[in-house]
């Protein structure tokens, strides 16, 4: 199956890409293709090595339906699915979800709450586990990241630069996603201090990781789409020197302040 986003965005200056884009400054930080493996026809827990090395995987009921699989585990991570370079039947294969684009239904539009400006809503009934798009963008340096981000906050702009921290024993890794000009329906998603997503770092070909973002419950149709962009930090207002700007999520668990870094742990 062809990967399949149709969606687009008619926003001047932006530029609807649906996936990660390394600049020139961190390509070469993802040269490294990813093992493939080989296994026969379908991808068995205890043979993959893509399994194997996953934190998690795709339980589905129907191999030839998308709709049918959920993330199984919502603690572990991150996920390899099976790639290019694997040598197993690609139409039995279940180690396969997020390289076939973003889920149908979902829709752009104003928030009732004005100060959220657009997020993204659902047209159905969506189950817990599912897959809902990525969040795709430039993947930047860290300079690069500070230096924008600075300027977003000088010019009353949107922040949508995303930071994944990744832990592999004791090194620590930052990856910094930027869709502000680049990037996918995924930019459009609001946070809340009680979501109804949850984001989970997914590799396919390459080391580079690809946001991808699940329901993290049952959501109802027309429901806001939402997750968690930090990790429940206190509520100060000035953090860092950085004035934060209030939540609106009208949540009765609302931590008053949008998370400033977003970030994975
Ligand atoms: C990734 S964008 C989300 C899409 C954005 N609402 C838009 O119109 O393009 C993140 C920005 O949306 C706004 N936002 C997201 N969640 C919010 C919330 N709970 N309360 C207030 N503003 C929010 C903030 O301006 C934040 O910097």
């Amino acid at each position: 199956m062809e990967f399949t986003d149709e969606y687009t965005h008619d926003i001047p200056g932006v530029i609807y890409f649906s996936r990660n884009m390394p600049t020139k400054e961190v390509e070469h930080l993802y040269q490294h293709d990813l093992q493939g493996c080989n296994c026969k026809s379908e991808c068995k827990n205890n043979a993959c090595s893509c399994l194997q090395r996953s934190g998690t995987f795709y339980k589905y009921n129907n191999i030839f339906e998308l709709n049918s699989y959920r993330i199984e585990d919502f603690v572990k991570g991150p996920t390899y699915e099976c790639n290019e370079n694997c040598k197993c039947n690609s139409r039995l294969c279940g180690n396969k979800l997020v390289q076939f684009g973003p889920r149908k239904s979902l829709m752009v539009k104003p928030c009732e709450n004005e100060m959220k400006g657009l997020g993204l809503f659902t047209l159905k009934t969506i189950n817990r586990g599912s897959f809902i798009c990525e969040y795709a963008g430039e993947v930047i340096t860290e300079t690069e990241a500070f230096k924008r981000f600075q300027y977003n906050n000088e010019h009353g702009k949107i922040n949508y630069i995303f930071c994944i921290n990744e832990y592999f024993g004791e090194t620590s890794v930052q990856t910094f996603i930027d869709p502000t000009y680049y990037g996918n329906i995924g930019r459009y998603i609001n946070h809340s201090c009680e979501p109804n997503c949850k984001l989970f770092v997914i590799r396919i070909n390459d080391t580079m990781p690809i946001l991808g973002i699940f329901a993290d419950q049952d959501i109802n149709k027309n429901s806001e789409i939402t997750y968690d962009y930090g990790d429940g930090q206190l509520d100060f207002k000035n953090l860092g020197g950085c004035i934060r700007k209030s939540c609106h999520c009208n949540s009765k668990k609302c931590r008053k302040y949008l998370p400033f870094n977003v970030s994975l742990s």
